[in-house]
């Protein structure tokens, strides 16, 4: 794969320059060429593998949705101001917002923030998530990190940079990072108290008439992530590609009680300083996000969760805060904590909650003192072929959605996009040189189906990074079956089934007894081809094989097993807990050897499907690295 990414800058805008990058694109600052309005410039390239267009599309429909033609916009919404898609990307001109994120700000206090700033902060979150809710919409990523903070006084003028080249501003190289010209983070003034928007509408879900329509993506970021989105995890009914339930699961869950779950989590994070998660699950493997994840979900089915849950009163008083309004804060964050998402208190009343009263009476200070005379009407300018992006792929993207291996899945974007690539410049008057001159025709934002494509940092999990899983179950293959180990040596003999434990004579790999021809696996495990790599299908089941070992009692037997034919077959086994280390070793040069922790309670029925899980993530994870090094703007 390519390290380079090429994202095309919009010619009517001066490049300032580079705010912040995720995952699906890289945010800059800019200055419009004419009339010097600062803006937000948000560059996605829909090439990338990790973002699928119809997570494009959600992010379109859903900043469209909340920026209604020829009304006011909401406050605390991040403003859309334009929008189109150029050759491979997408990019959103949206309101620049000067003092940083919610996230960056926490970080300036050393333990938890002031309560009537947290009242403050969160009255107005919810606030936006209420009129989300309104249109039906939920963000599904509500985080600090996606909070962004308006200072409330006139930015500096900074000297633009950029230099122009024809039409577009060419870069090619490093931008300097944010921090390294000015500090844009919101300073905390109890005289100038920031007013919030939430953005990065990325994983937003809009529904259709009905308000109780169930949702089933995995998506979000594990820290937030409400548990019946995380119980997703241990579904068998995971699909494959999408990282959807299929349609005949049980389970699901309604997207607009998860942000309510969310601000619950961030008003613990805000009181405490610490998320809530380390918090009531200390002992909680969190080494890696899919760790635990499918932790969490099996605390869920066991009731530990619950106990969780049951002791953040005390948690929290344990951190001795002196505010007399702990005893609501606490209040407010239990019955947003709520385990049945019907329990959650519903968002008129969270918007009423005695915690959030302050933080009412500050926000309309700050309104009538910043904002009196603001009456902006500020339509999304949305050039025609936009229209057409959001509504004509959706039939051909399901059916290449349908027609999709596992062996592609790890990509699953890429042969899509560029189907979708060309049919835009067949459609698009604009995919020559220069960029679509934007017409004002605005699309209806219509009902959206969301399929996410996974993006991921894995081992990370404090920093909260999005993750959403995409777990494929194998697909057969006709790959002729070759017994292939690289761990194989020629100098190695049959041994007997019982051997001594490695000694320095006797290396960890002799204590092995290999299948010289491989064995039939005399148990109830089927296997199926995972992709068409040799090298791949050996890993796998040594990772499958050590999974079930560690997991078993006393009497354990380890072994290698091919799950190259429909048939298991064992190479190898062994039952030394040596050999086991040795084999976790080997297991470790494929991938982080935290993701053995898995297996502690080794369930049958879901253990195929986090196997799967793991080697998309591993794929991910390498891919993700690539991604974070090379943006070219051109
Ligand atoms: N309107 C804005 N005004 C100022 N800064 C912004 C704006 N939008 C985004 N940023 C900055 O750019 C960063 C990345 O933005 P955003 O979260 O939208 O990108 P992303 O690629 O969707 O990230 P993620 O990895 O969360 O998906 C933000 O954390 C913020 O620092």
């Amino acid at each position: 794969m390519s390290n380079q990414r090429v994202l095309y800058w919009p010619e009517t805008y001066n490049n300032i320059k580079e705010l912040g990058r995720g995952v699906s694109g890289v945010v800059y600052k800019a200055s419009h060429k004419k009339t010097g309005q600062i803006v937000a410039i948000k560059l996605v390239d829909m090439k990338q593998s990790k973002i699928s267009t119809e997570q494009i599309q959600g992010e379109i429909r859903a900043l469209l949705t909340l920026n209604p033609e020829n009304e006011r916009s909401h406050i605390n919404i991040i403003k859309l101001i334009q929008c189109f898609i150029h050759k491979t990307t997408a990019i959103f001109i949206l309101e620049y917002v000067d003092g940083g994120t919610l996230e960056d700000f926490m970080y300036s206090f050393e333990r938890g923030m002031p309560l009537p700033l947290i009242s403050h902060c969160l009255y107005q979150a919810v606030n936006a998530i209420e009129y989300m809710n309104s249109k039906k919409c939920s963000h599904r990523d509500i985080k600090p990190a996606n909070i962004l903070m308006m200072r409330n006084r006139k930015p500096k003028q900074l000297q633009e940079q950029q230099q122009q080249e024809g039409g577009y501003i060419r870069y090619s190289g490093q931008f300097q990072p944010e921090s390294s010209q000015e500090n844009n983070n919101y300073q905390f003034d109890p005289d100038e108290l920031p007013i919030l928007k939430v953005t990065d509408y990325g994983y937003a879900s809009i529904g259709g008439n009905d308000s109780t329509e169930i949702h089933s993506t995995l998506a979000g970021s594990p820290l937030y992530m409400a548990p019946e989105i995380i119980h997703i995890i241990l579904s068998p009914f995971l699909e494959p590609g999408t990282g959807k339930l299929s349609a005949d699961s049980p389970e699901g869950y309604n997207p607009l009680l998860v942000d309510v779950w969310a601000i619950g989590a961030v008003a613990f994070r805000l009181i405490t300083g610490d998320d809530l998660i380390s918090v009531i699950f200390p002992n909680l493997n969190q080494a890696t996000v899919l760790a635990a994840l499918v932790n969490l979900a099996k605390m869920i089915d066991n009731g530990d969760f619950q106990k969780g849950l049951n002791s953040i009163p005390n948690e929290i008083r344990k951190y001795g805060l002196v505010d007399p309004d702990i005893e609501l804060g606490i209040s407010f964050i239990s019955a947003l904590l709520q385990l049945d998402p019907k329990k959650r208190l519903p968002l008129k009343e969270t918007l009423n909650h005695p915690f959030l009263a302050k933080g009412k009476i500050s926000f309309t200070q700050t309104l009538n003192q910043h904002y009196k005379d603001n009456k902006d009407v500020l339509n999304s300018i949305i050039p025609s072929d936009i229209s057409n992006f959001l509504n004509n792929n959706n039939q051909q993207q399901q059916q290449q959605q349908q027609q999709k291996s596992f062996s592609t899945s790890s990509l699953p974007q890429v042969d899509q996009q560029q189907n979708n690539e060309k049919d835009q410049s067949n459609s698009s008057s604009s995919s020559s040189s220069s960029p679509p001159s934007p017409t004002i025709s605005k699309s209806s934002p219509s009902s959206l189906s969301s399929s996410l494509s996974p993006s991921s940092s894995t081992d990370d999990l404090p920093k909260a990074m999005k993750w959403s899983s995409s777990v494929k179950p194998p697909k057969k293959s006709n790959f002729t079956p070759t017994f292939l180990s690289h761990q194989r040596s020629d100098k190695i003999s049959l041994f007997p089934k019982l051997l001594p434990p490695p000694t320095k004579d006797t290396p960890p790999l002799e204590t092995m007894n290999w299948r010289s021809p491989p064995i039939e696996v005399g148990d109830s495990i089927t296997w199926t081809t995972l992709t068409q790599d040799a090298i791949f299908q050996v890993q796998f089941s040594v990772l499958t094989s050590f999974l079930k070992v560690i997991s078993a009692t006393n009497s354990y037997q380890f072994r290698i097993i091919t799950s190259l034919t429909k048939v298991p077959l064992e190479i190898a086994v062994s039952n030394h807990k040596d050999t086991i280390l040795y084999m976790y070793n080997i297991v470790k040069t494929v991938i982080a050897p935290q993701l053995i922790s898995l297996s502690n309670a080794f369930d049958e029925n879901s253990i195929r499907s986090v196997l799967a899980a793991i080697l998309y993530q591993i794929g991910t994870e390498t891919e993700q690295a690539e991604i974070a090094n090379g943006w070219t703007l051109v």
